[in-house]
């Protein structure tokens, strides 16, 4: 049982933080915020609901939030259910053409619905495509002995702005066409710096599964410039999945995104702590400029 003096200090506790965050909701008014919702970030029912609900208040308070998805655990599943192995080099799916089909069937339909469903349920208006849908990503091959795994080589970013426009929330699939039509599969952090570069982004998340960017005694690295980003990989303190991640920021950036953040996407309420309190959350990577006290003032 709540005595009234205890629920008096929540009410004014949640007062205050509304209150606090007046400058961040004002800084981001109008602002696009890229997120890659990583398949190891989108945990259970619940964890899925409060990312979404995030994303409707981000909506809500006029920031204009595109969420592009990846899901390789749950290809991974559905391969499995099928007998078909898959390999990844360089942290990309070698992707043969019966790969390909799961590729797209499960991010363009599971994953994607999901996401997209989630969203609506929480009131927002979400319209799910992939990188095929209106030209948004035309890609070339990558490598050859990736197969079937693509670059982004042009972003036409325009059926975004059209959705903006109508207050929807797009949910992007990270797959492309090439210009014979053929499908490819993008690594969800390429696709998400792509389309980010492409709409100049004043924020890219990268959503994963750890807290941010380590040093060498395993704390969370709160600010790093790019070139302290090549120093670390370098040093291999930067390793396996986190590598595809930093790169993606530093293109992202060289590409005209202001700051690209990398945090974990199951913490509660990871994008509003980053974006609309003091206290921000995980690793944020940018040219130059300090990250407190207002970690992005007049970024
Ligand atoms: N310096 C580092 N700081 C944080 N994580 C690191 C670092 N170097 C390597 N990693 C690894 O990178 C992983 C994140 O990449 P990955 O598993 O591919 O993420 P996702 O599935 O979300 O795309 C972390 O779980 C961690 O094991
Ligand atoms: C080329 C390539 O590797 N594509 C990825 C696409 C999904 C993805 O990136 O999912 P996560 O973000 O959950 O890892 C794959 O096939 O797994």
């Amino acid at each position: 049982m709540k005595t009234q003096t205890a629920m008096n200090k929540d009410w004014f506790a949640t007062a205050r933080t509304l209150s606090e965050a007046l400058p961040y909701l004002q800084r981001y008014t109008g602002a696009i915020v890229v997120i890659k919702f990583g398949g190891h970030a989108m945990g259970d029912a619940a964890e899925m609901a409060s990312f979404a609900r995030d994303v409707v208040l981000m909506r809500q308070v006029g920031v204009n939030p595109v969420i592009v998805h990846g899901g390789g655990p749950m290809i991974n599943d559905l391969l499995t259910r099928l007998g078909i192995t898959s390999s990844f080099v360089r942290g990309k799916r070698v992707t043969d053409a019966a790969t390909m089909e799961v590729v797209e069937m499960v991010l363009s339909g599971l994953v994607n619905k999901r996401i997209v469903q989630a969203i609506n349920d929480e009131g927002g208006r979400a319209v799910g495509l992939s990188g095929k849908d209106a030209r948004l990503i035309t890609c070339t091959p990558d490598d050859p002995e990736l197969g079937f795994v693509g670059r982004p080589d042009d972003v036409d970013p325009t059926v975004l702005q059209h959705l903006f426009a109508g207050g929807i929330i797009p949910v992007i699939a990270p797959l492309g066409a090439g210009a014979d039509g053929q499908s490819y599969n993008i690594n969800g952090d390429t696709a998400a710096g792509a389309i980010a570069a492409a709409l100049k982004a004043d924020r890219l998340l990268l959503l994963t599964d750890v807290a941010g960017v380590k040093d060498s005694s395993g704390e969370v690295i709160t600010q790093l410039s790019p070139d302290e980003v090549q120093e670390l990989t370098a040093q291999g303190i930067i390793a396996g999945g986190m590598i595809p991640k930093t790169e993606t920021a530093l293109a992202a950036i060289d590409g005209g995104v202001r700051a690209v953040v990398i945090l974990d996407g199951r913490a509660p309420n990871a994008c509003l702590l980053e974006l609309f309190t003091e206290h921000g959350a995980g690793s944020l990577i940018r040219a130059t400029a300090p990250r407190t006290p207002a970690h992005d003032a007049g970024a």
